[in-house]
């Protein structure tokens, strides 16, 4: 099986309040590595001429708009984090940059997150590609690889059509 293999690199910020972790309460940072693993739909013979699954810039374009755009240097917060209604209060433009997440925004939900928002951007461009695989590095020593369809992963708050994650779109959260 072709695949395609695309990295990239974003910083972000969160904190994860439902866990055991009093330091993970804190708001702190990470410098993140994400990789993710690209397939034909219908995967079919090299041509022999132009030999491109798709061309690269087509396969990733939007993906990286997404995450240089939309993730990179963004505040990740749970939906119920009263911080959350502190700059939406007070600071409403600071308040469009923070990614709302259906409870703690972990590493492994962000993973899942991640990849329903890249299937949902090559599901818009015709299907020729989903993403097999999703490969989130947190830090150096913490990764979360998830292979899948990541729908069967995540929680389902809302309908799909309300959930960012589900929308061939830059947003990041739901009003
Ligand atoms: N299952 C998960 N557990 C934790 C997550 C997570 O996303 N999923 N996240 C954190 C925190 O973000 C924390 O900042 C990173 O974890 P930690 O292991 O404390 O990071 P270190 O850099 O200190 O790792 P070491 O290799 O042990 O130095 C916590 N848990």
């Amino acid at each position: 099986m072709l695949e395609l293999v695309f990295t990239r690199r974003f910083c972000m910020a969160h904190r994860l309040l439902s866990g055991e972790s009093e330091r993970c309460a804190l708001p702190h940072g990470h410098n993140e590595y994400v990789r993710v693993t690209l397939r034909p739909t219908n995967p079919v013979r090299l041509d022999g001429t132009q030999n491109m699954v798709v061309p690269f810039h087509r396969a990733k374009g939007t993906w990286h708009d997404f995450v240089d755009n939309s993730l990179d240097h963004a505040f990740q917060l749970g939906e119920g984090d009263p911080l959350l209604s502190w700059f939406r209060a007070h600071e409403p433009e600071r308040a469009a940059r923070i990614i709302v997440t259906p409870g703690d925004p972990t590493t492994e939900l962000m993973a899942c997150l991640m990849m329903a928002k890249l299937n949902a951007f090559l599901h818009a461009d015709g299907d020729i590609l989903t993403c097999a695989e999703i490969v989130l590095e947190e830090t150096p020593t913490n990764t979360v690889r998830y292979a899948g369809d990541p729908l069967l992963m995540l929680p389902a708050p809302r309908p799909p059509h309300e959930c960012w994650w589900r929308r061939a779109d830059m947003s990041i959260s739901d009003s």
